[in-house]
């Protein structure tokens, strides 16, 4: 995304004055006002933070904190309203998506989410699981276009799994589809087969406006990139692949300038570990890119550096690091914060068509790349080490300094 993402604006871009609502103590929303740094602010923007559960609230605090700087240096303000999400609202309301904390969501001109799930609701029943909420909001927010970049920053190469040659240069857009697919699809279940024994059960079902639609966000993401398109499908075995195929070619003819290419799921993993430099763009389903995206993630370096931005034709974007809750860190100070801080890039930038204090952002984390900080994930020898907090504080001298670098 740093060098290369489409500026593609999908969603709307409707402010909405801040709203507070009645709600119960618990889920009153904390306020924080931020005045600008600068002049007056010109521009105001209502946030949803759901910081959720594990490393969530880490990586959240200081995404949160890099947003205030770089918004106040390019005269925005924010309205920030917490809510509770996950695992967090399971353990206060009961439910791990309250009305309250969508409600609220649609309200606003943008949502940021950490990361949700953990042990402690590992054997809670399907819908009271903290990844149960994750796929309400995606579906009560009609955010159907999950982008998720992968980019290998120079300063991370040697991070990377892959040999140096390998790794270096790779530029991926992953264009995921969040709405549909086994996700979402019925039946499914639980129930007996007919010798009796127990079964467990899902769909996946793909509509042709669920193709089309989201075909069209990728052949226009690819056009903006390198004009290279590849739709990953198991359309050797599945009729629903067979199905997200014919779409895709008949989507094909509106973008004769992309060049489209077609592969199945399983030569697009091993590829991606062999020469990840032949993609351009992704598209593919949501279990697919599910599964994609974490690995493309590892060629960057780590899960901890890949954000995403999930939009629908209309209403607030989505936008959340691809990593999980990382329980095996949480409240160490151990975890990445950078695919968070990008993702409140993706979030000024493709949420509210303010690419300038996306770049400043951006910038940033270069600038404090180029300085030899590194979480642990990323660390190689001759860096510094350092953690979450002292992560963010890197970044957010940097927003401070990069000012004329960004502008
Ligand atoms: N969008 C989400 O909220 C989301 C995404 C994936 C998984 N989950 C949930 O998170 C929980 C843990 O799942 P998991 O362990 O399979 O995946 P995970 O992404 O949480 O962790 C996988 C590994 O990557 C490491 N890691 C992840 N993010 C990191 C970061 N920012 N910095 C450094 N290291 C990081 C973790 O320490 C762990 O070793 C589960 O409950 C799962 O359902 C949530
Ligand atoms: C937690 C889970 C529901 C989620 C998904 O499968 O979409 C996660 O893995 C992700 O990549 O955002
Ligand atoms: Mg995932």
């Amino acid at each position: 995304m740093i060098a290369s993402a489409s500026s593609m604006q999908i969603n709307g871009l409707h402010p909405i004055r801040p709203m507070f609502l009645l709600k119960p103590a618990s889920l009153r929303p904390s306020r924080i006002r931020c005045a600008a740094a600068t002049s007056k602010p010109s521009k105001r923007y209502s946030i949803t933070l759901l910081p959720g559960d594990g490393i969530g609230p880490e990586v959240i605090s200081v995404a949160k904190n890099v947003l205030i700087l770089a918004g106040s240096l390019e005269g925005i303000e924010f309205n920030f309203q917490e809510m509770p999400m996950g695992g967090s609202a399971l353990d206060l309301v009961g439910v791990p998506l309250p009305d309250e904390t969508l409600l609220a969501a649609k309200k606003s001109d943008a949502v940021l989410l950490g990361a949700i799930g953990g042990y402690k609701w590992d054997k809670n029943e399907k819908h009271l699981k903290p990844e149960t909420g994750l796929l309400q909001l995606r579906e009560g927010l009609e955010v159907f276009a999950n982008l998720r970049p992968a980019t290998v920053l120079p300063q991370l190469v040697d991070a990377s799994t892959l040999k140096k040659e390998v790794a270096e240069g790779v530029d991926v857009m992953v264009v995921r589809e969040l709405t549909g697919g086994i996700y979402f699809g019925k039946p499914r279940g639980f129930g007996t087969n007919e010798d009796g024994e127990e079964i467990g059960f899902n769909t996946e079902v793909y509509a042709t406006y669920e193709v089309d639609r989201i075909a069209r966000v990728a052949f226009e993401t690819a056009r903006k990139r390198h004009g290279k398109l590849c739709s990953v499908d198991k359309a050797n075995v599945l009729e629903a692949s067979m199905f997200w195929r014919k779409r895709v070619i008949a989507v094909a003819a509106e973008y004769p300038d992309v060049e489209l290419s077609h592969m199945y799921v399983d030569n697009a993993a091993m590829q991606l570990v062999r020469n990840p430099k032949q993609f351009d763009t992704i598209m593919t389903n949501n279990i697919f890119g599910d599964i994609l995206s974490d690995e493309a993630s590892m060629i960057t370096g780590s899960i901890g550096m890949l954000p995403s931005a999930s939009l629908g034709s209309s209403g607030p974007g989505l936008f959340e690091p691809i990593h999980g809750s990382a329980p095996d860190i949480a409240n160490q100070d151990k975890a990445n914060p950078l695919a968070t801080v990008l993702s409140a890039a993706m979030l000024l930038k493709y949420g509210l068509g303010e690419e300038n204090a996306a770049k400043r952002i951006e910038n940033a984390v270069l600038d404090t790349l180029n300085k030899g900080f590194r979480t642990g994930d990323i660390y190689s020898a001759g860096n510094k080490l350092v953690g979450c907090k002292e992560m963010g504080e890197e970044v957010l001298k940097s927003v401070d300094s990069q000012v004329a670098a960004a502008v």
